[in-house]
């Protein structure tokens, strides 16, 4: 049975994404996000899932840098999960005003900062390595309460104190499953394609790759820049953007970052999670790329002019 490695540990919003994603393959925690990718990479794991992007938050940076470096991994899938969070506190404590350490994930104490502001004014936020972790604190007595996935109250014997917790109503994290670079996921009609760009330090650089989109009509998802850690102030960005690589249009523009870019990694191509069909701009689809190529063709053959 393959397996496929998760942030953890369980009760973790993105166990929840990997078993919406898993056929039937095993599920195995990892503490970090680091660690889920370093399982992929070591063989130890077929596949990793792992967060990405809140609608709340914005982007994952330990999924984004983990990605940017060792071993290539590609996405082949996505989930999308709404986001509520549940307060769960040690049993011990009865009143609000005892709550004097509140723990999660970095990215959920954002999303819960003005809930947090309203309702425990004095509590102390102390950051976990994710929301189960952070149930696993107020479990071992470290801390009084955690901000958690709703499942995460089904795994640790903690006392539920509010659910349906949310600054912004709606929001949404995405999750990636990635593994080492293989077939591709067949195109849908409804896909994204995620690259990671590196290009020269100069004026218009990165004006020039988001236009070899723009001509070819590709609408981007996402756009992160992250330190490339070598010289301060150079960036690598990554890019998200409608459709997929088997498609002229997009093949075509992955090619024109590829010439222009010091560097590209290719990140995946696969179904969205949203299924939100591509849009294809006029004069965009394969086959007007296909009978522009004939006519190309068979205008250096002499046939034609
Ligand atoms: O700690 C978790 O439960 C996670 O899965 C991580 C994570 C994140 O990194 O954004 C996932 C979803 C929520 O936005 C909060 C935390």
């Amino acid at each position: 049975m393959s397996t496929i490695a998760y942030f953890g540990p369980r009760g973790t919003f993105t166990e929840q994404a990997a078993r919406s994603l898993a056929t039937d393959q095993e599920l195995v925690p990892a503490d970090t996000i680091a660690a889920a990718l370093a399982a992929v990479r070591a063989g130890t794991a077929d596949a990793a899932c792992v967060p990405v992007e809140n609608s709340v938050e914005g982007p994952v940076n330990a999924t984004l840098d983990g990605l940017a470096t060792g071993m290539p991994l590609v996405a082949v899938a996505e989930a999308l999960l709404p986001v509520h969070f549940s307060i769960l506190t040690r049993p011990d404590i009865t009143e609000p005003a005892e709550i004097r350490t509140v723990a999660s994930h970095p990215h959920a104490l954002a999303q819960v900062r003005q809930w947090l502001a309203d309702t425990l004014p004095d509590a102390q936020t102390v950051a976990a390595a994710s929301t189960a972790a952070a149930a696993v604190a107020v479990q071992r007595g470290e801390c009084d309460a955690a901000v958690t996935a709703p499942v995460a109250a089904e795994h640790y014997p903690l006392r539920i104190l509010a659910t349906g917790v949310a600054d912004v109503l709606d929001a949404r994290t995405r999750f990636l499953l990635v593994r080492p670079p293989g077939p591709l996921p067949e195109p849908t009609g409804a896909d994204r394609t995620s690259v990671l760009a590196s290009t020269a330090n100069r004026p218009g650089a990165l004006a020039e790759l988001l236009t070899e989109l723009a001509f070819r009509g590709i609408n981007l998802t996402r756009l992160d820049a992250r330190p490339a850690r070598g010289n301060f102030g150079e960036y690598r960005f990554f890019l998200d953007f409608e459709g997929h690589l088997a498609e002229q249009r997009v093949g075509d523009a992955v090619a024109a970052l590829y010439r222009r870019c010091s560097s590209v990694r290719f990140l995946g191509s696969h179904p969205r999670a949203d299924r939100v069909a591509d849009t294809i701009a006029p004069a965009a689809a394969n086959d007007d790329y296909s009978n522009a190529a004939a006519w190309v063709a068979a205008v250096q053959a002499g046939e034609t002019a």
